[in-house]
């Protein structure tokens, strides 16, 4: 093996960049030189890239977003942007291509290996965690320590004024940032996208709800955290919706985008460096379609399309304790 590629693609993530480092030291290590494609599946299609040198990953494992930028790539879903794409490796005599991002982009390597023959690998690169066969994405507990900051804040105000907030957090169809968010910072409610699939939340147990926690409590903060795409227009329609249906007074405060920045934790940088030196190892013995994930400390290698075909499911026991033990309205009869 000679050539290595490496890109980013999807929704970033904090880590990214410990894992494009991981690549880049691993690949190195074992003689291979190491092309960025940048701007995810984009650089393919037009042969955006650079070649990585030790240097160029140098003080970036502390750092958010991606050095190889990342995209959304529509025209890559073509046979047309599939076949392009295969060419453009081939031209550049790439052995394997690492890709970096989430279910979307592992979509995307499969389509890739219809056209090109090289090795394809990919690492669990998004904050939502929603990747079945490992047991955290890169970004994920960044995302969670970034949420709970937010709502640690919120809750300093909403206690002041012993108010009731609903913090949107993201996760587009996946409840793991809002459940870790919610259980961490003792979050009065959750919604999450896994206990609504088929219906919306009812408005009049949600109101019971905040009520009678005010009965037991007195005047009191209280917080709702609920994941994005929950309620149709947001936390901004479910507050005023509340509002008009029971006179209750909430303030929405949208997260968004703030939880993918910022300084990957510890934990994102070491899962990002173990599955980035796995990867080169695992393309160096000949490994193919498959994704490089980590579960109860041990690396696995999941096929692709086991990475979407099953959804990753919540915690049970976690959803338990928030839904059950900490819920202070089921608690109430306790001494
Ligand atoms: N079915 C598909 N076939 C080919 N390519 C795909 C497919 N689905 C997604 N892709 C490619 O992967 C890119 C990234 O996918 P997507 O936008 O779903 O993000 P993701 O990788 O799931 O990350 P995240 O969920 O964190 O945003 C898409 O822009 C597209 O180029
Ligand atoms: O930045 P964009 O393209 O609006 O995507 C937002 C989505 O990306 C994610 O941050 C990661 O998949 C989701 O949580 C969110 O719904």
């Amino acid at each position: 093996m000679k050539r290595i590629a490496v890109l980013t693609s999807g929704g970033d993530a904090p880590g990214m960049n410990a894992a494009i480092r991981a690549v880049v030291l691993a690949s190195h290590y074992f003689g291979v030189q190491v092309i960025g494609y940048r701007h995810g599946f984009n650089g393919l299609l037009e042969q955006e890239y650079q070649i990585l040198q030790s240097s160029d990953v140098n003080n970036i494992i502390q750092r958010g977003g991606t050095i190889l930028k990342s995209a959304r790539c529509q025209a890559f879903t073509t046979d047309e942007g599939g076949r392009q794409a295969a060419d453009n490796l081939t031209a550049l005599e790439i052995d394997a291509l690492i890709i970096i991002g989430g279910d979307g982009s592992f979509r995307g390597a499969v389509h890739l290996g219809r056209f090109w023959s090289g090795k394809i690998l990919g690492l669990p690169g998004t904050i939502d965690n929603d990747i079945n066969g490992t047991d955290a994405t890169i970004g994920y507990y960044t995302a969670i320590d970034t949420a709970l900051e937010s709502i640690d804040r919120v809750r300093d105000t909403a206690d002041a004024f012993e108010r009731i907030f609903l913090i949107e957090v993201m996760g587009r169809h996946a409840g793991f940032i809002g459940l870790s968010a919610a259980v961490c910072s003792g979050a009065e409610q959750v919604l999450l996208p896994e206990l609504f699939t088929d219906n919306l939340p009812d408005l009049d147990s949600l109101a019971g709800h905040i009520q009678t926690a005010q009965k037991i409590r007195g005047k009191c903060s209280y917080i709702m955290v609920v994941s994005e795409n929950i309620w149709p227009g947001g936390v901004m329609d479910l507050a005023d919706q509340l509002h008009q249906r029971t006179g209750i007074d909430c303030r929405p405060v949208i997260l968004g985008h703030v939880q993918r920045g910022g300084s990957p934790v510890s934990l994102d940088r070491i899962l990002a460096s173990k599955l980035g030196v796995y990867a080169v190892e695992a393309a160096r013995t000949g490994k193919t379609g498959i994704m490089i994930g980590e579960h109860n400390q041990q690396m696995v290698e999941v096929p692709f399309q086991d990475t979407w075909n099953q959804a990753k499911a919540l915690d049970p026991y976690l959803l338990h304790i928030q839904q059950e033990t900490f819920d202070l309205v089921k608690n109430s009869n306790n001494p």
